[in-house]
């Protein structure tokens, strides 16, 4: 399609005094896709965000952000990306709405474009009947929808998600997904870091390991479980395991149980002790994830 990059990184550093928390990586972020910048904790995700945002010096390398170097971006450059951070910074003294006007005034927006964005959104974002609220009178996810629907406020081009699900139950979480899918419909760029790998692989078009400060491998979804993973995962559990599988099929252990990456299940059933307890289901990004970095994501 040869869309064009609206972030590219080159050789980025960042380093902490003597610390390198980022160690050269290069990616680029297609306009109108889905990218996901994935790794366990401390892998330097939040530091490469912080860059991208300009809220961060870069050590060496360079970093654009719509043609402009992030450190140094215009006003017209920022006003193109809208923020979510992690933390909810909602005003929770004030209504729902007042929180979207406070926004769009900080972005110079008119009184009937702030009107009309704000019933917009909240519309969009399910929250019509919470305009008056106080915030404080908001569950978890709602006030998650809330900070989408003021990071949009300014119609921004890119759209920086950090970790946007985290701690909201499932039905929070498909919501959102389904409002984000939309918002990359609109032909709006969306960069998120995420722990969920159902997330990545629902969301992303584009994903990028990162662990230790550099990049362990990026492409679709489905490059990396067709490059790191076969087609199928048996979790056989350990009691089973004394006659079980030998060194023939990769293999990850995870505690209680082993994964084997196999191709071929019909050959790999046949070599199962009879009583082994498994389950058997198709290759994940988790998997993939598991293979890269020798460790789960979710640590915490
Ligand atoms: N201001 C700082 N000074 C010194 N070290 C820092 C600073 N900020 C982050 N680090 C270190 O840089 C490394 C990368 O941290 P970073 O927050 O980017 O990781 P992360 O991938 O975002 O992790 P998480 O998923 O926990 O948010 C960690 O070892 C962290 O301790």
């Amino acid at each position: 399609m040869g869309s064009t990059a609206v972030i590219t990184a080159t050789n980025l550093v960042k380093r902490y005094g003597t610390l390198e928390v980022v160690k050269g990586i290069n990616f680029s972020v297609p306009a109108g896709q889905c990218f996901g910048l994935l790794g366990p904790n401390g892998a330097g995700k939040s530091t490469t965000m912080r860059m991208i945002m300009g809220l961060s010096e870069i050590t060496s390398g360079e970093l654009e952000v719509f043609g402009e170097t992030a450190t140094d971006m215009s006003r017209e450059v920022k006003a193109k990306i809208g923020l979510v951070p992690q933390e909810s910074n909602l005003d929770p003294d004030i209504t729902v709405r007042e929180n979207l006007v406070a926004f769009g005034r900080y972005f110079a927006l008119s009184k009937p474009v702030i009107d009309q964005r704000s019933k917009k959104l909240l519309d969009f974002m399910q929250l019509s009947d919470k305009e008056f609220a106080p915030v404080n009178a908001l569950s978890g996810g709602m006030k998650r929808r809330l900070t989408i629907a003021r990071a949009l406020i300014g119609d921004p081009e890119m759209v920086i998600l950090d970790e946007p699900t985290t701690g909201l139950d499932p039905q929070a979480r498909v919501l959102i997904w389904k409002q984000l899918m939309e918002l990359k419909r609109d032909g709006r760029t969306l960069l998120l870091t995420t722990h969920y790998m159902d997330e990545a692989q629902r969301l992303c078009d584009q994903i990028v390991v990162i662990d230790n400060g550099m990049i362990l491998d990026q492409g679709t979804p489905d490059e990396l479980i067709a490059r790191h993973v076969k087609g199928f995962v048996f979790e056989v559990q350990k009691p089973n395991l004394a006659a079980s599988p030998d060194d023939r099929w990769e293999q990850e252990d995870i505690g209680d149980s082993v994964l084997y990456f196999v191709d071929d299940t019909a050959e790999f059933i046949v070599d199962l002790p009879q009583d082994a307890i498994y389950l058997h289901r198709p290759a994940n990004l988790e998997d993939v994830f598991l293979r890269l970095t020798g460790r789960k994501l979710r640590e915490n």
